[in-house]
């Protein structure tokens, strides 16, 4: 079975751009950013949650048919519900953006659901250095494209990072799929 689905062209370049010009035109979203950036060591991004920006309901629809289409032709997961917000995150090669290896499931009632994963790519491939979003599905990893647009969903137990931006900002929108938790 191959653990990684990817979508090549899940948003039209003008989709990102407008995707991109909303999540920043959010009046407060620099305020925003800097309170939602934690876990320092583990991760260096700025958020900002797509529920909390105007306009972006066409953004989530077309998330859950990437997100069912995923689940029907690759991996059959119990899906019950999105529980959380899209998430639009920026790792900037000045704050040495990353995300280390890590698994999405937490231990709250909520991350503790947390199915599938997917994350578009939000930059060109050009404009950016470093910032690959890697996963381990076994003995091996496997780099997500950097195309534009590009989605990539994989289970969220697995684990996968985000490599330091060494040059210009790379950004991305993540969303999770939930249902009853694995055992
Ligand atoms: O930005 C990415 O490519 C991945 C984000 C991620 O792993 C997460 O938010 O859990
Ligand atoms: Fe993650």
């Amino acid at each position: 079975m191959v653990a990684v689905y990817s979508v090549p062209s899940a948003f039209s370049t003008q989709e990102c751009a407008e995707i991109l010009r909303k999540v920043e035109a959010e009046p407060d979203s620099e305020a925003r950013l800097v309170g939602q950036t934690r876990d320092h060591n583990l991760r260096r991004a700025s958020v900002v949650w797509l529920d909390d920006v105007p306009g972006t309901g066409w953004v989530m629809e077309r998330l859950i048919t990437l997100v069912r289409r995923a689940n029907r032709e690759q991996f059959n997961f119990d899906l019950r519900e999105f529980a959380e917000s899209p998430q639009a995150a920026s790792y900037k090669d000045r704050d040495n953006g990353h995300f280390t290896w890590h698994s999405d499931i937490g231990d709250g009632p909520v991350a503790g659901k947390r199915k599938l994963t997917l994350v578009v790519q939000l930059s060109k491939p050009g404009s950016y250095d470093g910032g690959d979003l890697e996963i381990m599905p076994g003995a091996h990893v496997v780099t997500a494209s950097r195309v534009l647009g590009s989605a990539t969903v994989f289970p969220s137990f697995l684990l996968h990072q985000v490599t330091p931006v060494t040059r210009g900002t790379r950004r991305s929108l993540t969303v999770w799929a939930h249902g009853p938790a694995f055992r």
